[in-house]
């Protein structure tokens, strides 16, 4: 099992003066296997995007266990955390988040090279782009001089050269058309046949989770239920 977590709570305080909480995340449990598309769906509001920065150690729960690759995440040794911290990405439904706009894409995209000691070439990156469809071109282009769809790709580009084990998608075609959606989605699916990683797919849309994940995971009240699924057939040869 790669991604496990067990009895996990996330408290928010809020209002003027933090005095008002709100429980969001309640005892949740979810396990995630090498290799495997698991959904994860739910309401506006339910707690989707906190679960998944939970799982990437980007938030501390409250109470709970995460663990990854057997190893619970707070007792890591130093070289295990850094190894942690490159190998669990998330990619948000806002690319443009991802990217300084003053910068252009080869600065941003280099940069997590920069952060993670990896040794940077050109080359090796435009070969990485390339299966992700973006060029040479594109490169010298400010984040505004992108589309939607090229932002998400060089957003899926950013995480992809550090060889991630586990990847949460935080609602990431929710803001492209239909085509883009199915263009990025495919594109997905590709990446996990020929590196193995696995998904947590944030989505409002149980359709699309339907198609692209092995398994569901549905937050009601802050509490997680698996979901039986039955894939349609009728709209998997969308993608
Ligand atoms: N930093 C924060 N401080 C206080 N409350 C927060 C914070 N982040 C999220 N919340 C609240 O926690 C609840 C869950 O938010 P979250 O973004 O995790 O839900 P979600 O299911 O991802 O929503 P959506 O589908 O609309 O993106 C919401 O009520 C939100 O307002």
């Amino acid at each position: 099992m790669l991604v496990k977590a067990v009895a996990l709570s996330k408290t928010y305080k809020i209002g003027w003066l933090k005095k008002r909480s709100i429980k969001v995340i309640k005892e949740a449990e979810i396990f995630i296997d090498k290799g495997e598309t698991v959904g994860l769906v739910g309401e506006s509001g339910s707690g989707k995007t906190t679960l998944g920065l939970l799982l990437t150690g980007l938030l501390k729960p409250d109470d709970g266990q995460i663990f990854f690759n057997g190893k619970e995440i707070t007792r890591l040794t130093p070289s295990e955390n850094k190894d942690f911290r490159r190998r669990v990405q998330i990619i948000f439904q806002h690319p443009e988040a991802a990217f300084n706009p003053k910068w252009r894409l080869i600065r941003s995209l280099a940069e997590p090279f920069r952060l993670h000691g990896i040794p940077f070439t050109e080359r090796a990156l435009l070969e990485q782009l390339e299966t992700i469809g973006l060029y040479k071109e594109h490169l010298d282009r400010y984040p505004s001089q992108l589309s939607g769809g090229e932002l998400q790709r060089a957003a899926i580009a950013r995480v992809m050269v550090l060889e991630p084990k586990f990847l949460v998608l935080d609602e990431p075609t929710s803001m492209l058309d239909v085509i883009t959606q199915a263009q990025i989605i495919r594109l997905l699916q590709e990446i996990q046949k020929e590196k193995g990683l696995a998904y947590l797919f944030i989505t409002h849309d149980l359709e699309l989770a339907r198609l692209f994940c092995r398994r569901i995971y549905c937050l009601v009240d802050g509490k997680l239920q698996e979901m039986l699924t039955v894939r349609s057939a009728s709209r998997e040869s969308d993608f």
